[in-house]
């Protein structure tokens, strides 16, 4: 059942249009993630559905509430990561908990909350002591603390190293497996691969598709790379001519052929046949990157890969 319904969401800044008639429901119990590259709308696009923007067009439910019109009775309902720069430095964890669970009538046992995060011996530390996978871990503590049906996490794992963003994303996963649904905004193409039942595509303000993971990734099935260093000269164009290939590239002193069906197998034909080994040799199918590549043109830049 759809516990978040936006239609056609419409929002523009001067006459900028961030946001261009987008249109998805989020299933109750789902982790549902909105990927794109930066800029493409992802944060305006929840910002409305948190009801901290008016939208210029469209309509948006989270559990059958208007979030403008019923925004008290949505903060209940909806919790919202806080941004790391939103909390004093000098605020000790336990003191920013018992300050937001006092604006619900029925918060969470924030000491409990604590224990399930792997804060619980931090109540008494500043904030700004925390590493930044604790303060993360703070700010999923606080989005929770009023018992909400749907967490809205943005941006949840930037700036944290690989270890710390896998931590979080067992986080995200008992927070669903606790029954509450999750809207993740992201634009590491792992996290979304990984964490989400369902994604969101948005590129430059409009939904380009939304599917599972294995949905977008069979959009490019069957597209295989084969990646190798020749140990002799090789024409490149012996590959170009294959049927198999749709392309080859070179990287340094390694060729990436990509294409379709035995295309293995037609690549160490024409090598077999010039007496060139494949030294290093790699086949790799498609995955969620090339699904993005497909939809949008284009890649997420490489700082923005996980
Ligand atoms: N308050 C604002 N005033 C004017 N333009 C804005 C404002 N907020 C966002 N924009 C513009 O709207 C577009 C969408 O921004 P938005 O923050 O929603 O994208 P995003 O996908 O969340 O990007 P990021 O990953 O960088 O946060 C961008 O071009 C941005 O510059």
């Amino acid at each position: 059942m759809a516990i978040i319904e936006v239609v056609d969401l419409v929002k523009t800044y001067d006459r900028k249009v961030a946001v261009d008639g987008v249109s998805f429901t989020v299933d109750e119990g789902e982790i549902f993630g909105i990927l794109g590259p930066n800029g493409a709308g992802k944060t305006t696009t929840v910002e409305c559905v948190e009801g901290l923007r008016t939208p210029d067009g469209g309509t948006i439910r989270v559990d059958g509430l208007d979030p403008r019109r019923d925004r008290a009775e949505l903060r209940t309902r909806l919790g919202a990561q806080l941004q790391q720069s939103e909390l004093p430095d000098r605020i000790r964890v336990g003191e920013a908990l018992d300050l937001y669970a006092s604006f619900y009538r029925d918060p969470a046992d924030w000491r409990e909350l604590l224990a399930r995060l792997g804060l619980a011996d931090r109540a008494k530390t500043e904030y700004r002591k925390l590493s930044g996978g604790q303060k993360q871990r703070v700010s999923i503590a606080l989005a929770l603390i009023g018992k909400p049906k749907v967490a809205v996490l943005d941006e949840l794992t930037t700036g944290l190293d690989p270890q710390a963003r896998r931590d979080t994303w067992s986080l995200v996963e008992q927070i669903r497996d606790a029954g509450v649904t999750v809207v993740l905004v992201t634009h590491f193409m792992e996290e979304a691969e990984r964490l989400c039942d369902r994604i969101a595509v948005i590129d430059a303000g409009k939904l380009v598709a939304v599917d599972t993971p294995a949905g977008l990734v069979s959009r490019v099935d069957g597209e295989q790379r084969v990646r190798f260093r020749p140990t002799a000269p090789l024409d490149v164009r012996l590959l170009e001519e294959l049927p198999e290939v749709s392309g080859v590239e070179k990287h340094g002193p390694q060729l990436v052929v990509t294409g379709t069906g035995n295309l293995l197998h037609a690549v160490t034909s024409v090598l077999a046949r010039n007496q060139i080994v494949a030294a290093d040799l790699r086949i790799e199918q498609a995955g969620l990157d090339d699904a993005f590549i497909r939809l949008t043109g284009r890649a997420l830049t490489e700082q923005q890969t996980c």
